[in-house]
């Protein structure tokens, strides 16, 4: 397997030959961080996003992985999710029932998904306060850094303009500093209402590995991570960790840097 592994001052940098080398490195890496954290704490938070990421997952629900992984100590969150019933085609959360969650033992109590009776709103609050629940029952901590929580490990894809989580380019939602959870009604990338983690939430875990794939992604991995980075910093520029941030590239994805 070609492997390139880096450190470019904004977290690791891995290059594999194809997505399917990706996909077999996300799973190495993830299965690694998933022991450091259950042989240390009863429960192990993860957040997953939508798009191609949970494709990339596919590794992990086989030998080893699926054996070896402490399952019952995973905790699943979404870091965006569209305002739609779960069993809609759009829906993140059935995206990653289907393509991943169906196929390892994660007790179903502890797999997070939207209340999909509510209006984006209300989903949002209700959203944050289950993550404050889960604060007060010690499931989830808080980081002693910024007083917001501290994810263990996010499993982030990011759009080919820039985007994380619901946090688009130019939009007024990239600055929220305050809520936890909250909610647009425009995204630019259908369907337009969404619930999405802001910036200090994101940025407060411990592990982010951003997996980005493909031709059509390269100039904004050229505008973020290249030798004279744009002055405009996307949304993906500004995702930054508390403790390791990986990226994850095909070599394609990387083709300009
Ligand atoms: O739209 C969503 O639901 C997402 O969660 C989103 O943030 C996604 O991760 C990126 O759009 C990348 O998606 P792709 O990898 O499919 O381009």
């Amino acid at each position: 397997m070609a492997e390139v592994t880096a450190d470019n001052g904004k977290g690791k940098v891995k290059v594999f030959d194809s997505e399917e080398e990706v996909a077999v490195g996300l799973a190495k890496y993830t299965a690694d961080i998933s022991n450091k954290i259950t042989n240390e704490k009863s429960s192990f938070t993860v957040v997953l996003s939508g798009g191609s990421l949970i494709h990339s997952l596919r590794k992990l629900v086989e030998a080893p992985y699926i054996d070896s992984i402490e399952w019952g100590k995973w905790h699943v969150f979404w870091v965006d999710e569209r305002v739609v019933p779960k069993d809609h085609v759009d829906s993140n959360y059935k995206l990653a029932y289907d393509g991943f969650l169906s196929k390892v033992p994660i007790p179903p109590g502890q797999v997070y998904a939207i209340n999909d009776a509510l209006s984006a709103e209300g989903a949002a609050d209700d959203y944050e306060t289950c993550l404050k629940h889960l604060v007060t029952n010690g499931v989830l901590h808080v980081s002693a850094k910024t007083g917001f929580p501290k994810f263990d490990l996010m499993l982030l894809g990011m759009g080919p303009d820039g985007h994380v989580a619901s946090l688009f380019p130019g939009h007024p939602l990239v600055k929220e500093n305050k809520k936890w959870v909250t909610f647009i009604k425009d995204s630019p990338k259908p369907p337009p209402e969404r619930i999405t983690f802001t910036f200090p939430v994101i940025n407060s875990s411990a592990y982010i590995a951003m997996v980005v794939v493909g031709a059509g992604k390269a100039p904004v991995i050229e505008a973020t991570l290249g030798k004279s980075p744009n002055s405009e910093v996307l949304p993906v520029g500004m995702v930054s960790p508390e403790d390791e941030m990986t990226w994850f590239f095909d070599k394609q994805a990387a083709s300009k840097i």
